[in-house]
């Protein structure tokens, strides 16, 4: 380890020296844990860093002026859709989509590495379980909905197939993560096939460019965004494992959607066909304000506008049929071929460049004694995982249904919408749905037919 001198010397360099400033008062242990996490950030992207995120924060808050100018909605020919058009084309898009998983060429990866701060919750939100009659967790659902796709892929084409389920976690979700999955038996998933590996952390950073301690003997950490994806990808050579096991095209999505369709093959087998490098699914926003980020395009390319980093004035545009403008909300589901990842972590990862999040980040006062603050006092820098859209060469959006697809969980039960009732709720009617279409019927106890419409699962 690095002697404590060294470590001065190195903070010098990247002036953050006051690091150490309540190093000499420590204990043995917490000093040494202290020098330990000091000594893995590297003086000059340290420097860096904290520069970036002063001079981020000394910007002008908001979006950019010019955007609205620069912004427009995706072109038609970009767009498929899971609903509109002929049955038969979507069929096809499905069968093709079964081909690629049977032949073990799909796997799924999950961004499961944030803090679930607006839920309310200290574990992962994967763990969370909505109040379901089953009480299956977002995990369980979801491990489920991997082996049923392997089922069906597999009976079509008389074969064993295997979707790898890849999860990146991050310091906050790793141990607790791998415990829950080991308690549970991997919900009989083969072990093998789930390959958790952690994202970076980055140190949270004072308005004046001062990474902030936690306590006298802890960096404040955070995780590096769900763009966080693409080092990650490098640091664990997971494009290595995915290629050892012939996987070719990867579902990343993100833990909260309760209905998310793990390797959907009407997506992939529609990404597939038409040659795409990336895609997103989207579905129509529900209001100009909701929280989702828009899948349009910025000076001609494809990209997504973060929900933080668009006006309110240009949420609200409409377009001539009455509709919003920008009506493509991205539900954080992606489409991407091994070859195209390969390019971002090889080539184009340096250039994604971070968006700066205001946060109240628990800190030390000048005595070092422990302060929550009431009001913003740093920054965290994040990378987005739809970032890269802009280098994908053939990019295309899938429109989904809503009620099918799109229910996250975001809130506590206190706000109105994305909450667990709510996504109780969407799984439910989605459950109750398919009962009906399969020829199911709902009675109650004494023999008389109910819940003939879905709608009357609202209040469950
Ligand atoms: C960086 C990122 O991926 N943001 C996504 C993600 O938002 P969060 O607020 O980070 O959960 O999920 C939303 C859908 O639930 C999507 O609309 C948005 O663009």
């Amino acid at each position: 380890m690095a002697s404590e001198a060294d470590l001065r010397a190195r903070l010098q360099r990247a002036s953050q020296e006051h690091l150490l400033r309540f190093c000499a008062e420590l204990a043995p242990e917490p000093r040494a844990a202290l020098l330990a996490q000091l000594e893995a950030l590297e003086p000059e992207a340290l420097r860096q860093h904290c520069q970036r995120a002063a001079a981020a924060c000394a910007r002008p808050p908001g979006p950019p002026s010019d955007l609205a100018a620069r912004l427009q909605p995706l072109p038609p020919e970009r767009v498929g859709s899971a609903t509109e058009g002929d049955p038969q084309t979507r069929r096809l898009w499905e069968e093709e989509g079964f081909h690629q998983i049977a032949l073990n060429r799909v796997a799924v990866l999950l961004l499961a590495g944030g803090q679930g701060t607006r839920l309310g919750v200290t574990y992962p939100k994967g763990m969370y379980q909505v109040g379901l009659p089953s009480q299956k967790t977002l995990y369980q659902l979801q491990a489920e909905r991997i082996r049923r796709v392997e089922q069906l892929a597999g009976e079509r084409y008389g074969t064993r197939c295997t979707v790898p389920w890849y999860i990146m976690t991050s310091e906050f979700t790793l141990g607790p993560t791998a415990k829950f999955f080991k308690e549970h038996d991997f919900f009989h998933l083969d072990p093998n096939n789930v390959i958790m590996f952690e994202q970076r952390m980055l140190p949270a950073v004072s308005f004046d460019g001062r990474a902030i301690l936690e306590r006298k003997d802890k960096v404040a950490m955070a995780p590096d965004g769900n763009g966080g994806l693409y080092s990650a990808l490098e640091d664990h050579q997971i494009l290595e494992d995915m290629e050892r096991r012939g996987v070719e095209f990867v579902h990343v999505y993100c833990v909260d959607n309760i209905l998310v369709r793990l390797a959907d093959p009407v997506f992939i087998g529609f990404c597939v066909l038409r040659g795409a490098d990336c895609g997103a699914k989207v579905v129509e926003k529900a209001y100009p304000e909701e929280p989702v980020g828009v899948v349009c395009q910025v000076d001609g390319v494809p990209q997504v506008v973060e929900y933080s980093e668009i006006s309110p004035e240009v949420a609200q545009l409409r377009a001539p049929g009455g509709g919003l403008l920008y009506n493509a909300g991205n539900i954080c589901n992606h489409f991407f071929t091994r070859d195209f990842l390969r390019t971002v972590t090889r080539e184009l990862e340096p250039l994604l460049q971070p968006h700066v999040a205001v946060k109240k980040v628990p800190c030390v006062d000048e005595h070092g004694h422990p302060v929550k603050p009431l009001q913003p006092n740093g920054i965290k820098m994040e990378k987005f995982v739809f970032d890269v859209l802009p280098f994908a060469k053939n990019f295309v959006a899938f429109q989904v249904l809503r009620e099918e697809e799109f229910s996250p969980l975001k809130n506590a039960d206190s706000a109105d919408r994305d909450n667990p009732s709510t996504s109780r709720r969407a799984l439910l009617a989605q459950h109750c749905r398919w009962a009906l279409r399969a020829g199911a019927r709902f009675l109650d106890a004494h023999g008389t037919r109910l819940l003939e419409q879905p709608r009357d699962w609202r209040n469950c």
